[in-house]
């Protein structure tokens, strides 16, 4: 049977889409055989264009032009793997209402922008996908959002940071400074391109936003998450914190009181048997409590090339799996014929 062909436009090619380009190469058979298409990659949007690549590309797919992916209508969805919310809200919000479906990482830009964004992708009958946003390759958007949609969640608590895990880990398990930690955290692209995002807690309380909002049904503005970073963690509280037993960990929390939703990220002491204290480097985990369900945990890596890449290209998946890409499908044959 002759397979048809999707067009991809990839907006970044730094540590995440690299991972998506080397990922979509290496399992380029498996996925046609899954989703039923050949997936191509169209254009890449990049700032620089002679930059060396963590994958090699054919130059000609590089641009520095977004109107090269927003105006090729063949180009059906759109990879945003940039970062940023300003200018980036803009072209994801223009590729939706021109009917391209959209996956992204950004969880900047879901946090602040996301019911905006949900609207414009209904709107025009579109997908608009974020798994990789949330905690790396552990999928718990859609288990949010589809597993447990029939369940009533009251509380989701967990590490959903791995920068400031890697680093509490590494001042914990090897008594390495803070700055030496959290230079490698960056060396090996765990970290967001301004790292402050990652140590004053902010990356955790714009995911634990998204997270409170879609499990509670409730949007949770960025601005009411209560954050405290890593950065007044010393090594001397390290210390102090192991020689009675316990854990300096990262938390978010989000918990239904009564009307309101109550969210926050700040640095707790656990104790070493807590399930949590256990979770090291730059791995994530996240706890669920809803009604019926009674509480599950989800474990995975949170950060990196190849983990985030994981949840996109699942999400690339879904997309072409899904009613609403079928049905632009069936709508594209009706005005060819
Ligand atoms: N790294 C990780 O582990 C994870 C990252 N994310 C999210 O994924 C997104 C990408 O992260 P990451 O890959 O680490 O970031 P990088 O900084 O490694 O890559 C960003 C890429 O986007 C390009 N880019 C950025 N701004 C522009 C612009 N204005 N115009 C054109 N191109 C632009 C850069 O181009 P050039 O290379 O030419 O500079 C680069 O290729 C972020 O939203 C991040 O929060 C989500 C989960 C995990
Ligand atoms: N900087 C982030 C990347 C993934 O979201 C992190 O460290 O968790």
């Amino acid at each position: 049977m002759e397979r048809r062909v999707v067009k991809v436009g990839l907006l970044g090619l730094g540590t995440v889409g690299s991972g998506v380009v080397k990922m979509l190469r290496q399992n380029s058979e498996e996925l046609a055989q899954k989703c039923g298409y050949e997936i191509e990659i169209q254009r890449i949007l990049v700032r620089d264009l002679d930059k060396k690549r963590g994958v090699e590309v054919d130059r000609a797919l590089l641009t520095r032009d977004v109107r090269d992916i927003l105006d090729d209508a063949n180009i059906q969805v759109v990879i945003e793997v940039m970062g940023g919310e300003g200018e980036t809200r803009d072209i994801v919000l223009e590729s939706l209402l021109s009917g391209k479906h959209v996956i992204t990482a950004n969880k900047d830009l879901i946090a602040l922008h996301g019911a905006h964004l949900h609207h414009a992708a209904d709107s025009q009958n579109v997908e608009l996908l974020y798994e990789a946003a949330v905690a790396g390759a552990i999928p718990i958007v859609r288990v949010l959002k589809q597993s447990f949609a029939g369940d009533n969640v009251r509380e989701v608590m967990g590490i959903v940071n791995g920068t400031t895990n890697y680093i509490l880990s590494k001042m914990t398990q090897e008594n390495a400074s803070y700055e030496d930690a959290l230079r490698e955290a960056q060396a090996l692209g765990y970290a967001e391109a301004d790292p402050h995002a990652d140590v004053s807690g902010l990356d955790a309380a714009r995911k634990m936003a998204i997270l409170a909002s879609i499990s509670m049904r409730q949007a949770v503005p960025l601005a009411d998450v209560k954050l405290q970073g890593i950065e007044g963690v010393t090594s001397e509280d390290v210390a102090e914190a192991k020689a009675l037993g316990q854990v300096i960990k990262l938390i978010g929390r989000a918990r239904r009181e009564g009307d309101s939703i109550e969210v926050s990220v700040s640095p707790m002491r656990l104790p070493e048997e807590h399930p949590l204290a256990k979770v090291n480097d730059s791995f994530n985990a996240v706890y669920v409590y809803a009604d019926a369900l009674g509480e599950a945990m989800l474990y995975g890596r949170g950060a990196g090339e190849m983990p985030t890449a994981s949840a996109v290209v699942g999400d690339l998946h879904a997309v072409l799996r899904g009613r609403k890409f079928a049905a632009g499908q069936l709508e594209l044959i009706a005005r060819w014929a």
